[in-house]
């Protein structure tokens, strides 16, 4: 099937007040990106803000990353669910039992259903981090591991960065959805991402959604900056 957004970027609007959110929205056009909704944004603006930008057409993928015990993650994502958004999250170190009471909370809605993604090691990680906070095993190995289980466990896909789509695609195939953000376009600020990508190397590499905010949110002109980057990642595939 077709998909209804020309490209597969989500803005993340990363604001402190909804008015902020709402004017950067207002520059965007809901058939070529989607948004995304993180904790910052949701903390101060909440539910009426994300229906806001459901009711202005935009795929909403609400960032929140559950983490927490089976039943309040369950209630959680279909709490999401009740607010129309696209994509919700939930971090696939919650194990397994986790992560299969939010698919299974999820089903009875069929393809009305949200996409239900799982979160592996975070791109603001960089592999010396692991080790102290126990994580014994290479970073890309940890990556696909979380991957792995996610997908066994009945999600759509993870969150991931670029540098390890190619694994991935090889490991859970390529139905499995890798949505990646630390995606920098070249000459933009790191900031304090530390597995980063060019939005044309993360399609390349096998990404299916490229997560991008302050490149875009901090420009001069972000309706430029984006349309910037689609067109690097139209003239890619053209
Ligand atoms: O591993 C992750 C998971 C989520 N994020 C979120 O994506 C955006 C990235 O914003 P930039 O300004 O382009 O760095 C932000 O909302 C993060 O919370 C992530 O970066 N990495």
């Amino acid at each position: 099937m077709a998909d209804s957004v020309s490209s597969p970027v989500i803005v993340a609007l990363d604001y402190d007040n909804a008015e902020a959110a709402l004017a950067m929205a207002a520059q965007l056009d809901p058939a070529v990106c989607r948004v995304k909704v993180g904790k910052e944004l949701f903390t101060i603006a909440g539910p009426d803000l994300v229906r806001k930008l459901v009711e202005a057409g935009f795929d909403v993928f609400l960032d929140l990353k559950f983490h927490d015990i089976p039943n309040t993650v369950a209630a959680a994502v279909r709490a999401a669910a009740r607010l129309g958004v696209w994509m919700v999250n939930v971090h696939a170190s919650g194990g397994e039992r986790m992560m299969a009471a939010a698919a299974e909370a999820l089903a009875p809605l069929g393809e009305k259903r949200p996409l239900l993604i799982g979160v592996t090691v975070l791109t603001s990680t960089a592999e010396e981090e692991l080790a102290p906070v126990g994580v014994t095993r290479p970073l890309k190995e940890q990556v696909v591991a979380l991957a792995e289980l996610a997908k066994k466990n009945g999600l759509d896909g993870v969150v991931c960065s670029a540098q390890e789509a190619k694994l991935l695609k090889a490991a859970c195939g390529a139905e499995f959805s890798l949505v990646t953000p630390g995606i920098r376009p070249v000459g933009s600020a790191a900031g304090d991402q530390r597995r980063i990508v060019t939005p044309v190397d993360a399609l390349r590499n096998g990404s299916d959604y490229l997560v991008i905010g302050r490149p875009i949110t901090g420009a001069e002109d972000p309706a430029a900056a984006l349309q910037a980057i689609v067109a690097d990642i139209d003239n890619m595939a053209g």
